[in-house]
């Protein structure tokens, strides 16, 4: 039988995960999307051939709901979706903070949730996505979600006591990286290179990191001290990452995005 999945809220996350899943051989056919202006609508069965329906009509049609709305308009959704939900739909969370127990109250009894938090380099097949079960979610239920969300990179099952940690480290993990090239560009400026050459070199240098921490099975320890000659230069770069208290400042973020994920679980504010 042919599986439908709707994708509930198109914005920047459910347009990267359905133009994934084309890229991996789903059937425009069988992908619906719901929005809340006509014009995006409009634009998404354009670019991918998808059929746009109302939130109340992918309950309908599709046998899994996935819903890529922001935290704070979850409430607003499930009000409109959840009287139109039968219990043997699958529906799949993508939204930081809120929990599957905060599904499983307002849908039908038994209805089975399942939380994924990804992240944006699903735009290119590289994502990070991870996955809890939620009450009702069988083993079936998760090698699904891990089939769609495979499509964009690689998935983890993880207990959902840690997803807000997950949402900390993977969800917003790019753009920590985003924020570090952006500064050591400018740190190029100040030594007098061209915007455009001191991009190109921290990408690319950031590129060859990641492969060597993915490939090579080293421990990043052992690939920094590769890098740190004795009375060379990298050293005296980290002795001042060390004065300015930059592991410190990493950990302390991590922990402020990690806290507003629990503080987003009620899902309104
Ligand atoms: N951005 C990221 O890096 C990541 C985001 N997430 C999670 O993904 C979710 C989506 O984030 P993101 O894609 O960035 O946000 P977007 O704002 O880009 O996407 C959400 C979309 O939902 C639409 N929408 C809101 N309410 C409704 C409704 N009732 N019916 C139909 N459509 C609706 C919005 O419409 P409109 O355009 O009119 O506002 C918008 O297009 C969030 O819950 C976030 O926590 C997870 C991992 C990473
Ligand atoms: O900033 C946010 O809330 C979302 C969730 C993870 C990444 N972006």
């Amino acid at each position: 039988m042919t599986q439908k999945v709707a994708v509930l809220g198109t914005g920047k996350i459910g347009e990267a995960l359905l133009s994934g899943m084309i890229r991996a051989g789903w059937t425009p056919a069988d992908l619906l999307v719901t929005t809340r202006r006509q014009e995006r609508a409009e634009e998404l069965h354009t670019r991918y051939g998808v059929t746009p329906v109302t939130n109340p009509e992918a309950a309908k049609i599709a046998d899994t709901l996935i819903l890529t709305v922001k935290p704070q308009d979850m409430g607003t959704l499930l009000d409109e979706l959840a009287p139109h939900v039968p219990a043997d739909r699958l529906v799949v969370s993508g939204a930081a903070g809120i929990t599957t127990a905060y599904f499983e109250e307002r849908l039908a009894p038994g209805t089975p949730v399942i939380r994924v938090m990804t992240n944006t380099p699903a735009l290119v097949d590289e994502a990070m996505s991870v996955i809890s079960a939620g009450t009702h979610a069988t083993a079936d239920h998760l090698a699904h979600t891990e089939e769609i969300f495979g499509a964009v990179g690689k998935t983890l099952r993880v207990p959902e006591s840690q997803q807000d940690a997950c949402t900390a480290l993977s969800g917003s993990g790019p753009a920590y990286f985003f924020y570090l090239v952006e500064a050591m560009t400018d740190a190029g400026i100040l030594l007098g290179l061209p915007r455009d050459k001191a991009h190109d070199l921290i990408v690319q240098s950031a590129i060859g990191a990641a492969t060597m921490l993915r490939d090579s099975g080293e421990h990043p320890v052992k690939l920094r001290e590769n890098v740190t000659s004795p009375a060379g230069t990298t050293i005296n770069a980290i002795r001042e990452l060390e004065n300015h208290g930059v592991r410190a400042a990493l950990i302390a973020a991590l922990e402020a995005a990690r806290d507003r994920s629990r503080a987003l679980a009620s899902g309104n504010n």
